[in-house]
C-alpha cells in the first residue's frame, strides 16, 4: 500500500428503478482504464480510485479497505469515511444491500478482522487479542447508540479530553472511563 495517508475513492451508483422510470440520464462516467471520472462531456476529475456503476461491493472492499484492515492488525490506525449527498450510496457501500453478496464494508471488515487476528495469533507470540466495537449514529446533532437502541439520545455525548482526543460517552460514565474510550477511538 502506498505511503499516502489519505486516499480518495469515488463510486458511481447505478440509476435506481424509479430514476429509469422517470427517464433520468447518467451524467457521470468513469473514463475506462483510468481513475478519472467525466462529469457531463468535458469535465474530468482524478481520484485514487474511480468505481463505475457495475463495480461490486467486493471490488470496492478489496481495493480500498482490505489493505487498511491488514495494517490495522499490524498496529496502525485506520478510518474509512463515506461522504456524499443523500441517496448517493453511502449506506449501501458501508452497510450493504439486501442480498448476501451485497454485504458492505462493515460486514467484510468484521469478518476479516477475526480471520486475520486468528492467523496472527497462530503465527506469532500474540496469544490474545481484544476487539471492541461501537456503532454510533450522529443525526441532527443527536447521538444514538445503534447497538443499544433503548439508550435515549440525551444519555450520549461527544467530549474532547485535555489532549484533544474526542470520544463518546454516556452521561454517567466517569472521567477515567472517558479517557479509556477516547484513547481507543
Ligand atoms: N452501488 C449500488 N448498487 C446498487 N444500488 C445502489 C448502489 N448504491 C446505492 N444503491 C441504492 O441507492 C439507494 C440510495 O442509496 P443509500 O441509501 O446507500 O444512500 P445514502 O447516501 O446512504 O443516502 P442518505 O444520506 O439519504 O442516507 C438505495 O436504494 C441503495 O440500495
Amino acid at each position: 500500500m502506498s505511503e499516502v495517508c489519505v486516499r480518495v475513492a469515488v463510486r458511481i451508483r447505478p440509476l435506481l428503478p424509479r430514476e429509469v422510470l422517470h427517464n433520468h440520464q447518467v451524467c457521470v462516467r468513469v473514463v475506462p482504464g483510468s481513475e478519472q471520472v467525466m462529469l457531463g462531456s468535458d469535465r474530468l476529475f482524478c481520484f485514487d480510485h474511480a468505481f463505475g456503476s457495475t463495480v461490486s461491493q467486493d471490488e470496492v472492499y478489496e481495493s480500498c479497505v482490505l489493505p487498511l484492515v491488514e495494517s490495522l492488525i499490524d498496529g496502525y490506525n485506520a478510518t474509512v469515511f463515506c461522504y456524499g449527498q443523500t441517496g448517493s450510496g453511502k449506506t449501501y457501500t458501508l452497510g450493504g444491500g439486501n442480498l448476501a453478496e451485497d454485504g458492505g464494508i462493515i460486514d467484510r471488515v468484521a469478518h476479516d478482522v477475526f480471520v486475520l487476528l486468528g492467523k496472527t495469533t497462530q503465527s506469532s507470540d500474540v496469544e490474545k487479542a481484544t476487539v471492541r466495537v461501537s456503532y454510533i449514529e450522529l443525526y441532527r446533532e443527536e447521538l444514538r447508540d445503534l447497538l443499544e437502541l433503548h439508550t435515549t439520545h440525551k444519555e450520549l455525548h461527544i467530549r474532547e479530553d485535555d489532549r484533544g482526543n474526542t470520544g463518546h460517552l454516556k452521561s454517567h460514565v466517569d472521567k477515567q472511563d472517558f479517557d479509556y474510550i477516547s484513547e481507543n477511538n
